[in-house]
C-alpha cells in the first residue's frame, strides 16, 4: 500500500487555516512542534469523500516563500519538503481571505507556480459579504486555473465542496513548476484579478478600501494625521475666540453687578475676587474644552481614530512600546486619570507601567486654561505665512513636545528601569462611519459637565481657600496685601526656589494650589491680581491677561509654559497611579522625574529666551 498521502493548509496569516483545519479534523489532531524550532506542528486525520484517509497539516501563516521570520521559514521548508523525515506536502489547500483578496492573492500565485495539485478554499466569504462585497469563485478559478470554493471556515459553510475538490485534486498528477513572477508582477496581476472577481461591491466599500488606502498609506497616513491635529489647534483658538469674549463679558459684567449690588465688605471681596475672578476665569475655557473634544469625539465615531492608532504604531515600536499604548495616552489627553485606568488593558506588566509613567506628559484638558491664557496674553494673534495662526501653531507645539517628552522618557524607561521586548499590535479597524450628531452631542455635554463640576467644586473651593489665604492677616498701611498675607509668605519661601527658573512671587504662588487641579493656576492668578489691584479702580478693570502682561515677561511666560508641559500637578493622578501600580514606589518617581524634568525645561526655555534677548 503506497503511503497515506499529505494535504498542507497554507496562506497568508489570518487567512482562516487554522479554522478551516479545526473544522476539517475535529478532535483527530496531533500537536507537536517542528524539529529544531518552537513552531507548532498541527496535523490530524482527514477522510476524503472518495474514503481515502489523508494526512492534513496546517502550516504557519506566511506572505511568501522567502522567509522573514522563523514561522515563514517553517512554511517555506515543509512545502520544499526539507524537513527530513517529512515528505513535501502532495496537495495545497491555499486559504484566501475574501475581503483581502487583492492582497492575499499575491502569495496564492507564487504558491501555484509550484505546480503541486492545488485547491482554492475562499474563506471568510461572510465578512466580504457583510462589507458589501460579492465575489464570483468561477471567474477566479478561470483566472488561476485551479478549483475555488467558497467557505466560512467558523459556519462549516462549503467544507463538503472543499473535500471533494481535494479528492478530485488527489487524483491529478503534480506540473512542472512555472517560472516565479516577480514581487511588482505578482502584485499587479493579483490587482486584476481581484477586480475580476467582483461581481459587485457597493459604492461605500470602495470608498472605504480607497479611504484606507489613503489615509493608511506608510507616508501620506502620518501627514494627514499631522494636518488634521493641526487643524484641531488652530480651531481651537481661531472658532473659541467669540464665545469666550462672550463669556468673559458676562463674567465680567457679574462682577461689576456684584460689585455694585452689595456694600463694601469681606463677603464682597470674597464673591467679586475669589469667586468670580478666581472661577470665572477657568469657566471663560469652556467653549475651548467643546471644541477639542468634539474634534476628539467626531475622530473615535468616524472609525478615524482606530487607524491613527494604526498609524502611531510603528512610531510607538520606535521607543519600545507597543500600539496598544495608544488608546490609553490618547485618553489622556482628555485626563491622565482615565488614561492610567485603560492601562490595564496592556498584557505585558512592564509596557502597562511605562505607559502609566509617562501618561501624565500628554496634555490633558486641564492644561488647556492655563497654556490659552499665557497664549493669548504674550503671544501676537498674527499669522505665519499668511494663513496660519501664530497662536495655534503655539498651541501645537507645546502638545508636540508633551508627546515628545514623553516618547524620549519611554525610550529611555524601556531601555533601563522597564527593560524588556515590545509585544506585538493587533487591532481590528472599524468602518468608517458619519459620525452622529445625536452622539456628539450627548458626549459633548458630557465633557462640558465633568468641566463644570470642576469649576464648581474643587476649583471653586481650592479658589476660595486661596483666596481667604491672600487676604489674612491684613497688610499694614503702604505693604502689598499679597506680601503680608499667608499665601504670600509661602509663596516667597518657594520663589527662591523657582527664582533660577525665571519665576517671579505670582508665579511660584500659582503652582501650590494648581496641585489641586491645573486649571487653578489661572485662577489663582487672577485672585491674586484682584487681591493685589485691592481699591485701586483701574488695576481692578484689567483683564487677567492684561495684568500678565504688564507684570511678566515674555520669557518667564514662556518658562510657565514649559513648567506646565512636564509638572506632575494634580495629586488625583499621583493617587491613581499608587492604586494602579499597588504602591508608592512608581508614583514617587513619577513625582520626582516630572518635577526635574519641568524645572529644567522651564530653565531651559528661560535662559533661552532671555540669551536670545525675547
Ligand atoms: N467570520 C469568519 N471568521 C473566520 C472565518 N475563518 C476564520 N475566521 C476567524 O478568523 C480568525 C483567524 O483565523 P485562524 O484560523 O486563526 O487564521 P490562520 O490562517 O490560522 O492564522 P495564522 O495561524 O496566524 O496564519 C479567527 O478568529 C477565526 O475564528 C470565516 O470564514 N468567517
Ligand atoms: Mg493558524
Amino acid at each position: 500500500m503506497s503511503r497515506q498521502r499529505k494535504v498542507a493548509l497554507v496562506g497568508n496569516p489570518n487567512a482562516g487555516k487554522s479554522a478551516l483545519f479545526n473544522a476539517l479534523t475535529g478532535a483527530r489532531q496531533k500537536i507537536a512542534n517542528y524539529p529544531g524550532v518552537t513552531v507548532e506542528r498541527k496535523s490530524g486525520r482527514f477522510v476524503l469523500p472518495t474514503g481515502e484517509p489523508v494526512e492534513l497539516t496546517d502550516l504557519p501563516g506566511a506572505y511568501g516563500l522567502d522567509p522573514t521570520s522563523p514561522d515563514e521559514e517553517v512554511t517555506a521548508k515543509v512545502i520544499a519538503g526539507k524537513f527530513t523525515g517529512e515528505p513535501a506536502p502532495d496537495i495545497l489547500v491555499i486559504v484566501l481571505d475574501a475581503s483581502n483578496l487583492e492582497q492575499h492573492l499575491v502569495f496564492a500565485q507564487e504558491l501555484l507556480a509550484l505546480g503541486k495539485p492545488t485547491v482554492i478554499a475562499l474563506n471568510m466569504v461572510d465578512l466580504a459579504e457583510r462589507d458589501g462585497l460579492v465575489l464570483d469563485a468561477a471567474v477566479l478559478a478561470q483566472e488561476l486555473g485551479v478549483p475555488v470554493i467558497s467557505t466560512v471556515a467558523v459556519r462549516r459553510r462549503g467544507l463538503d465542496e472543499l473535500g471533494e475538490a481535494i479528492a478530485s485534486a488527489a487524483q491529478r498528477q503534480p506540473g512542472p513548476a512555472l517560472t516565479q513572477l516577480g514581487p511588482i508582477e505578482r502584485r499587479v496581476a493579483a490587482h486584476a484579478m481581484a477586480d475580476a472577481a467582483i461581481l459587485s461591491e457597493t459604492s461605500r466599500h470602495r470608498l472605504h478600501t480607497k479611504l484606507d488606502r489613503f489615509l493608511l498609506h506608510p507616508w501620506i497616513g502620518p501627514l494627514v494625521l499631522l494636518a488634521i491635529l493641526f487643524v484641531v489647534f488652530q480651531a481651537v483658538f481661531a472658532w473659541a475666540t467669540p464665545f469666550a469674549d462672550g463669556l468673559e463679558a458676562i463674567v465680567g459684567a457679574l462682577h461689576d453687578g456684584v460689585q455694585a449690588a452689595l456694600p463694601e465688605s469681606l463677603l464682597r471681596d470674597l464673591v467679586t475676587e475669589g469667586v468670580i475672578a478666581g472661577v470665572g476665569s477657568v469657566l471663560v475655557f469652556l467653549p475651548q474644552i467643546v471644541i477639542l473634544f468634539a474634534f476628539i469625539l467626531a475622530m473615535e465615531a468616524s472609525g478615524y481614530m482606530a487607524r491613527a492608532a494604526f498609524l502611531m504604531d510603528r512610531m510607538m515600536a520606535s521607543v519600545g512600546l507597543s500600539g496598544r499604548s495608544f488608546i490609553p495616552l490618547l485618553s489622556s489627553f482628555a485626563c491622565a486619570i482615565p488614561g492610567i485606568m485603560a492601562t490595564r488593558s496592556i498584557t505585558d506588566p512592564r509596557d502597562r507601567l511605562t505607559t502609566i509613567l509617562i501618561a501624565p506628559l500628554m496634555t490633558c484638558s486641564a492644561r488647556l486654561p492655563v497654556y490659552t491664557v499665557i497664549i493669548a496674553a504674550f503671544i501676537p494673534n498674527s499669522s505665519v505665512g499668511g494663513m496660519i495662526g501664530l497662536q495655534g501653531l503655539v498651541l501645537f507645539g507645546l502638545y508636540v513636545a508633551g508627546v515628545l517628552g514623553a516618547m524620549i522618557v519611554g525610550l529611555v524607561l524601556r531601555r533601563s528601569l522597564t527593560k524588556g521586548a515590545a509585544s506585538g499590535f493587533i487591532m481590528e479597524l472599524p468602518k468608517y462611519q458619519l459620525p452622529r450628531l445625536k452622539d456628539l452631542a450627548i458626549g459633548l455635554w458630557q465633557r462640558a459637565w465633568i468641566f463644570l463640576r470642576r469649576a464648581g467644586t474643587i476649583i471653586f473651593m481650592v479658589t476660595v481657600v486661596l483666596w481667604v489665604m491672600l487676604n489674612f492677616p491684613k497688610a499694614a498701611e503702604g505693604e502689598s496685601q499679597v506680601d503680608a498675607s499667608m499665601a504670600g509668605k509661602v509663596a516667597n519661601g518657594l520663589a527662591v526656589v523657582v527664582a533660577p527658573i525665571g519665576f517671579n512671587r505670582d508665579m511660584a504662588l500659582a503652582l501650590v494650589p494648581a496641585m489641586a487641579a491645573r486649571e487653578v493656576a489661572v485662577s489663582s492668578l487672577a485672585t491674586t491680581y484682584a487681591v493685589d489691584a485691592g481699591d485701586d479702580e483701574e488695576e481692578q478693570a484689567l483683564e487677567l491677561g492684561d495684568q500678565l502682561k504688564q507684570r511678566w515677561t515674555l520669557p518667564m511666560a514662556l518658562a510657565f509654559l514649559a513648567w506646565f508641559v512636564f509638572a506632575p500637578q494634580c495629586l488625583s493622578t499621583i493617587a491613581v497611579t499608587r492604586r494602579e501600580t499597588n504602591g508608592w514606589k512608581w508614583p514617587i518617581f513619577m513625582l520626582a522625574y516630572l518635577f526635574a524634568l519641568a524645572y529644567i525645561a522651564a530653565g531651559a526655555t528661560y535662559w533661552v529666551a532671555v540669551a536670545a534677548g525675547l
